[in-house]
């Protein structure tokens, strides 16, 4: 944990917690899936060309993500998970003398940037922090997010002192949280099939190679948070971490480019190949939703079943794991010590050939 400096006069500081947002009803699936695709972060096409294919993709995929979040009561759980988060970071911040108001802010539904953006403003903080929720940096998310806002607050004349923290892979509190849940899945497994191998497999959310080619850092960020996290599973475990089988992989591909891989389901079913069970360890998300609760929990669980492979466990997501949210607010101290855009302290700095990092190009 960093520690305050003595008297460190930091005033009223309103975090800002970056996130993707999820549909709250069926009405807004659609919608939400609309204002995705028509993210030129996601779909870099011209308009009208971009807004034409953003409303065939939102029409033709929204029925069956419909069903999807039928599965979770119709709606996105990510935003009461973000707010539970929000509330958490402030208590632990108030706890160090802060005076903090934590807002989440969604990309692509509520609450929007410019909603936010309007509550910020009444509330008169001194210092803002931009702290996406994407422990790795992606022009398709973070980036999106960081622009998104600037736009809407520039229109408002919102004028503050901010501070971004634009990437955190290996924070030791994000390493800490993913570590401890997945050694009590390990533990889990051998209690439930004693002496069968068991495999960790750390899942990312994908992303198309053509994003990565031009410079965005994510996929060299995934890896550095697996390794990190590998290490401390292995040291809680206290064994060699070469005695440990593990693998990345990316899940939830879109569309009919290449995405990096390899992927998910093809590494559910080389387990049930191998003959070996299953932890599935959502690497890249801090929260649940969609992606982990159905994608992981559903749709794998049954791939996993079908390839022979038992048992099959997922570890949770960080969400408001004490040791996580120590990590968060142990970010928002570092960055109120500072102006700018700057990655967590902790992490090595990302090559130069990943030119599309914010911390390199400083946007
Ligand atoms: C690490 C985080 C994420 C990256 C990188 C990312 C890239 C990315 N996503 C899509 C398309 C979809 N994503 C969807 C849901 C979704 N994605 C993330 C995170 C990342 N996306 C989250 C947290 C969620 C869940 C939102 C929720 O409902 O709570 C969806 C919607 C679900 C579905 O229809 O499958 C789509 C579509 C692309 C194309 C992309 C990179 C280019
Ligand atoms: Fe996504
Ligand atoms: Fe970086």
């Amino acid at each position: 944990m960093i520690k305050e400096r003595d008297n460190m006069e930091t005033g009223r500081i309103a975090v800002l917690l970056f996130n993707l947002g999820g549909p709250d009803g069926p009405d807004a699936v659609q919608p939400f899936l609309f204002n995705l695709f028509f993210d030129p972060a996601i779909i870099s096409l011209p308009l009208p060309l971009r807004w034409a294919i953003a409303k065939l993709i939102s029409t033709r995929r929204a029925p069956f993500a419909r069903e999807n979040y039928a599965l979770m009561g119709g709606g996105s759980p990510l935003l009461p998970e973000t707010l539970s988060q929000a509330r958490a970071l402030e208590a632990e911040l108030e706890g160090r003398g802060l005076t903090v108001r934590a807002w989440p802010v969604m990309r692509y539904w509520h609450p929007f940037a410019p909603e936010v953006v309007a509550e910020v403003k009444a509330w008169a903080p001194d210092r803002i922090i931009a702290l996406p929720l994407y422990p790795q940096f992606s022009t398709s998310t973070s980036a999106s997010s960081l622009k998104d806002w600037h736009r809407a607050a520039r229109k408002a004349g919102l004028r503050v002192p901010t501070s971004t923290v634009c990437c955190w892979p290996v924070e030791p509190g994000l390493v800490e949280a993913h570590a401890s849940l997945i050694v009590e899945r390990w533990h889990q497994a051998e209690a439930e099939a004693p002496g069968r191998p068991m495999r960790i497999l750390l899942s990312a959310h994908g992303l198309p190679k053509k994003i990565i080619e031009r410079g965005d850092p994510y996929q060299w960020q995934v890896e550095q948070s697996c390794a990190a996290v590998m290490d401390r599973v292995a040291a809680m475990l206290g064994r060699p971490l070469d005695t440990i089988d593990w693998q990345v992989c990316y899940q939830s591909r879109v569309g009919p480019l290449e995405w990096i891989g390899p992927s998910t389901d093809a590494e559910v079913e080389r387990a049930g190949r191998d003959g070996c069970g299953l932890i599935l360890v959502p690497i890249a998300f801090v929260s649940e939703h969609v992606e982990t609760l159905v994608e992981l929990d559903v749709e794998y669980r049954h791939l996993a079943e079908k390839s022979g492979v038992a048992p099959y466990l997922r570890a949770p997501t960080p969400t408001t794991h004490p040791a996580f949210i120590r990590g968060l607010g142990d970010l928002v101290m570092q960055a109120a010590g500072r102006e700018g855009v700057a990655p967590d302290r902790a992490g090595p700095s990302c090559p130069a050939k990943f030119g599309c990092c914010a911390c390199r190009a400083n946007t």
